[in-house]
């Protein structure tokens, strides 16, 4: 798990760096320039034989064609702060390795703040800058280049105006057109992009994501900031490199609450991680939630593996639970139970074998039962009157609980269904259920953002949690998770984790089953949530294209095998 951070955050752990006399800002602004000079060598080693990257270059002069090479050539686009300064000491590297540098800058130099001046300055001695307009770029002189993106990064607080919307435009043009330009690197973000919601800062509705041109290369610094992993970031930043600029500590300490005063107001907002690879060390015990990991115990039998319950429709309705009870037992929980209506038991026993089925009329008993310690409710669960009551005895019984599909419509619609919501709750809304949870929330979503921050999925996620006191999964490629005290995850399916056929039906149900299904095995709803989504988009990736949901539990024992268990 590494942090998330906004873009206050990062500025707090920058400023707490630079205030505690570690290092200063210039440090870091040269840091972060070699670091998307070196990214750019990594993404595109032979940019890199310019000079070998041996021999210290000689300053003054650009483009010496004599001097091996000299062939690359660089558009730098500088703003008019810090993410423009980054964009000079770029210029400056690049220049030293005998490319062809054009700059623009965006502004006006007096204004620059001082870290950003100094750095202007010291291209100044190399080379001329010019003021940016959109006509200033001339396609046909910059066929071949690579155009570095530093008008914006962190501080984009309003939409681009004048001559940045015509150099989006101008950038935007050139969409399709691979040949004309060598790549697009964004600096920080690309710009016009915020980078705590991963959504454009735009004037209005209907033009969404019009002046962000996608790059190919976002370098970022330290950490991947939210706006990288959410909304429409992972689509703008293409691939993303997170360069190290020695804050490491800084961002340790301020996550894990032993900053300095500067540190303390993010501190005390949790940091949100991004999911990764689980623990698979420790014993899944249900009866002692905190000591768990993936592998199991050799010495406990089925029933410390934990019982789940999956409530299941009436006749003709059932594959969802049944997809949602494979989904459990294969991840790994003791025993599995089907809880079906009487009238579908028949077609539900010609169905399964290693899942035990028993009808509705026993859902009390069951309930009552101590050793079935997790249910999974909703997946072609029905919205009638016995539904109604089966979602509130399971809610009754306090027992950790995943609500997907119907039993969210449920919860959306009936406060007294909602008042019932505890903390071993873990609701699993998909876009269109989350809106029926929250429509004020998903409201502000999709609000045109006119100023940054803008509202983010995180936020969004925060909020609903913490309003219902329980876990909520927000489904999508980029999936959030939210704990009602405001711990928060996000599992990020793009780039070498993108799984787009993970996209059919039933496989919602299966993430209900899997998350069930470590819950039973004594998982806490937060960490079986985030494991079961990487679950999930692991046994996608393992299984390629052409998946339907009931490959995806099946996918279990070699993804687990992978992971050494
Ligand atoms: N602060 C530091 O020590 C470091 C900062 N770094 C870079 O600095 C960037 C952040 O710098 P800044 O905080 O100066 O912010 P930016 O450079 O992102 O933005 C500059 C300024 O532009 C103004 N602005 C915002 N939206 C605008 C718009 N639509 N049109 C015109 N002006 C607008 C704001 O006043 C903002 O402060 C990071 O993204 C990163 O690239 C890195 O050099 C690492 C070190
Ligand atoms: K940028």
């Amino acid at each position: 798990m590494t942090e998330l951070l906004t873009s206050a955050q990062m500025r707090a752990i920058e400023a707490a760096a630079i205030a505690s006399g570690e290092v200063t800002g210039l440090d870091l602004m040269e840091r972060a320039g070699r670091g998307v000079v070196e990214a750019i060598f990594e993404a595109w080693p032979e940019l890199a034989a310019n000079r070998g990257g041996a021999a210290p270059a000689p300053p003054g002069y650009l483009g010496n064609e004599e001097e091996g090479g000299g062939s690359f050539r660089a558009v730098v686009l500088c703003g008019p702060g810090n993410n423009g300064g980054d964009g000079f000491v770029v210029a400056r590297l690049l220049a030293e390795r005998s490319w062809e540098v054009e700059v623009f800058l965006y502004g006006n130099p007096e204004n620059l703040p001082p870290d950003a001046r100094v750095n202007y300055e010291r291209w100044r001695a190399l080379g001329e800058v010019n003021p940016l307009s959109g006509r200033s770029i001339d396609i046909r002189r910059h066929a071949g280049a690579v155009i570095i993106d530093a008008l914006f990064g962190t501080g984009l607080s309003r939409p681009l105006e004048g001559a940045a919307v015509d150099v989006q435009r101008f950038l935007l043009g050139l969409k399709g057109r691979s040949a004309a330009r060598k790549a697009l690197v964004a600096v920080d973000c690309p710009s016009g992009l915020c980078l705590d919601s991963g959504l454009p800062i735009q004037k209005g509705a209907g033009a969404a994501g019009m002046y962000v041109p996608a790059a190919d290369l976002t370098v970022t610094f330290q950490r991947r900031k939210l706006g990288h992993v959410i909304g429409q970031g992972p689509l703008y930043c293409g691939r993303v490199a997170v360069v190290d600029i020695g804050l490491d500590k800084a961002v340790r300490d301020a996550a894990e609450g032993r900053s300095a005063d500067a540190i303390d107001p993010i501190a005390a907002r949790a940091f949100a991680r991004e999911v990764a690879r689980p623990n698979t060390s420790g014993g899944a015990y249900y009866s002692a939630p905190g000591a768990v990991g993936l592998r199991k115990r050799v010495d406990l039998h089925k029933y410390h593996q934990g019982h789940a319950l999956v409530l299941s429709g009436g006749p003709g309705r059932g594959g969802a639970a049944r997809l949602a009870a494979r989904g459990a037992l294969r991840i790994g929980a003791g025993l599995v139970t089907l809880v079906v209506p009487h009238d579908a038991v028949a077609e539900t026993a010609a169905r399964v074998d290693a899942i035990m089925i028993r009808e509705a009329d026993d859902a009390a008993a069951l309930l009552d039962d101590d050793r079935v310690n997790a249910v999974c409710v909703g997946p072609g669960f029905g919205l009638d009157p016995r539904a109604v009551s089966l979602l509130e005895a399971v809610l009754d019984s306090k027992k950790r609980v995943v609500l997907d599909a119907d039993a969210l419509t449920m919860v959306g619609a009936q406060r007294h269904l909602r008042a019932k919501l505890h903390g071993g709750c873990v609701l699993t809304p998909h876009e269109g259920e989350f809106a029926r949870l929250s429509p004020q929330a998903a409201k502000k979503l999709k609000t045109t953002a006119k100023s940054g921050p803008a509202y983010s999925k995180v936020d969004a996620t925060r909020e609903v949690a913490a309003e219902f006191g329980c876990t909520v999964v927000f489904k999508g490629a980029d999936t959030v998770i939210a704990h009602a005290a405001g711990l928060c995850s996000v599992h990020s399916a793009h780039h070498d984790r993108a799984a787009p056929w993970l996209a059919t039906a039933g496989s919602g149900d299966v993430l209900a089953g899997f998350i069930a299904g470590l819950l039973a095995r004594g998982f806490a709803p937060m960490q079986a949530a985030e494991t079961a989504a990487w679950l999930h988009v692991e046994c996608a990736l393992k299984f390629g294209p052409g998946l339907i949901a009931e490959d995806l539990p099946e996918q279990l024992p070699a993804v687990f095998r992978d992971l050494g268990l």
